[in-house]
């Protein structure tokens, strides 16, 4: 991978490594553009097969949370990163500790959250080392564990999907089919359930896939099997790139909306489902209930307004069909409009002269 012609082609601002011997920390943050604000985006611990594949899941990441925070109405920028390592085997205290001071050492550019392989308890770790950290204990005045309220969002989301596809937002009867259900889905199942949607549920992880079954009577199927369902809606709620040209040919759905970042494997995909009719929620739209409920520790927490302003997921999600319908154009580039709009606006009136004390020669 050629990476400064990637950062260009993608206008990357920066990407930092950071390896600390002793702990065996190996981290990639991606910060992808700060124009409205501090970079906030999650870490996320993975087991790469390769350096390069890390590399461009940070960089993919980070630009998705630029689109996701601007959308939002979010006063954020977009970065991410990731740790490279299993998250079941190499975790210690030290390595959360010394990403901790790395993240320190970036002054505030870039502040970090949970994402995949990654809890409240290393948050807290990061914690004892910066306070550029989201998402820890609630007993720090935190938000604890974003994944719930993201949750919240995501089937507040469906049902405006639900909505535009079969002409009501009732989720009762419906069937789900739910790709991973880990912390996020298993909380969005939960929702389902209680409105009487009946869910199909595939994890690579059996003990999350029993734990569905158990508690909500889900149906089990492989994980190559769940895009092929007889379902009224797929829920991808595991890793990206899942829509692509091996899966849209098996889909049956007529709604996808799920939590996982970065569904679509590449634009063209996202062209491909809305020419099939598919009612498509922006990944990065229906997904931002958490960085919503974390960035409201940037005001002090205060959990009823970030549940208020995750419900507004509903409304947005709805507006996006609208402008998708108006203009013709795929749900993935309206909402993509939007955040772009937004950032240039944004951009246009902070271009305007502030005094920082930096230009007055007499102070030198
Ligand atoms: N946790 C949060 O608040 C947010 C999460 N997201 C995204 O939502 C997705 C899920 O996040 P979490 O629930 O936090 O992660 P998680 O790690 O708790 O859950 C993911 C689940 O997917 C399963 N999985 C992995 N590969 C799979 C495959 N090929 N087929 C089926 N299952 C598979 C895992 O075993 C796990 O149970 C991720 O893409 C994450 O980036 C997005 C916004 C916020
Ligand atoms: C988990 C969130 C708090 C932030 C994030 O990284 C995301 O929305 O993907």
């Amino acid at each position: 991978m050629e990476i400064f012609k990637y950062m260009e082609t993608y206008d990357y601002e920066q990407l930092v490594f950071c390896q600390d011997k002793t702990s065996g920390l190996k981290a990639i943050i991606a910060i992808h553009d700060t124009t409205l604000g501090p970079a906030l985006g999650g870490t996320r611990m993975w087991n790469y097969a390769t350096e390069e594949e890390a590399i461009e899941d940070a960089l993919r990441l980070a630009k998705g949370m630029t689109y996701k925070n601007a959308a939002a109405g979010l006063n954020l920028g977009g970065g991410k990163t990731v740790i490279i390592g299993d998250p079941l085997k190499d975790k210690n205290e030290e390595m959360f500790r010394a990403f901790g001071r790395f993240i320190q050492g970036l002054n505030g550019r870039y502040i970090t959250a949970e994402d995949v392989g990654t809890t409240v308890a290393d948050m807290d770790l990061i914690h004892e080392e910066t306070n550029y950290v989201t998402g820890i204990s609630e007993a720090f005045g935190s938000s604890g564990n974003p994944s719930p309220v993201t949750a919240y969002g995501v089937y507040v989301g469906m049902k405006a999907a639900a909505k535009e596809a079969f002409g009501s937002d009732s989720l009762e009867g419906k069937t789900v089919a739910v790709q991973g259900v880990g912390n996020v889905a298993y909380t969005l199942c939960e929702y389902l359930h209680k409105e009487g949607a009946k869910l199909i549920v595939a994890d690579i992880n059996q003990a999350s896939v029993d734990r569905a079954v158990n508690a909500f009577g889900a149906l089990q199927v492989g994980v190559n099997e769940i895009y092929s369902q007889e379902a009224d809606i797929f829920a991808p709620c595991a890793l990206g790139a899942i829509i692509n040209d091996s899966t849209i040919p098996q889909l049956k759905a007529k709604v996808i909306a799920g939590s996982a970042n970065n569904q679509l494997k590449d634009t063209m995909h996202g062209d491909l489902i809305h020419e099939m009719g598919i009612a498509y929620a922006p990944d990065y739209v229906i997904n931002s209930g958490g960085v919503i409920n974390v960035a409201d520790e940037l005001y002090g927490y205060n959990h009823n307004r970030a549940m208020n302003r995750v419900a507004g997921i509903y409304d947005k999600i709805e507006r996006i069909f609208e402008i998708s319908k108006r203009d013709g154009i795929p749900t993935y580039v309206a909402a993509d409009r939007l955040a772009e709009e937004r950032i240039a606006r944004v951009s246009k009136s902070r271009s305007q002269f502030l005094q920082n004390g930096k230009h007055i020669i007499t102070g030198r």
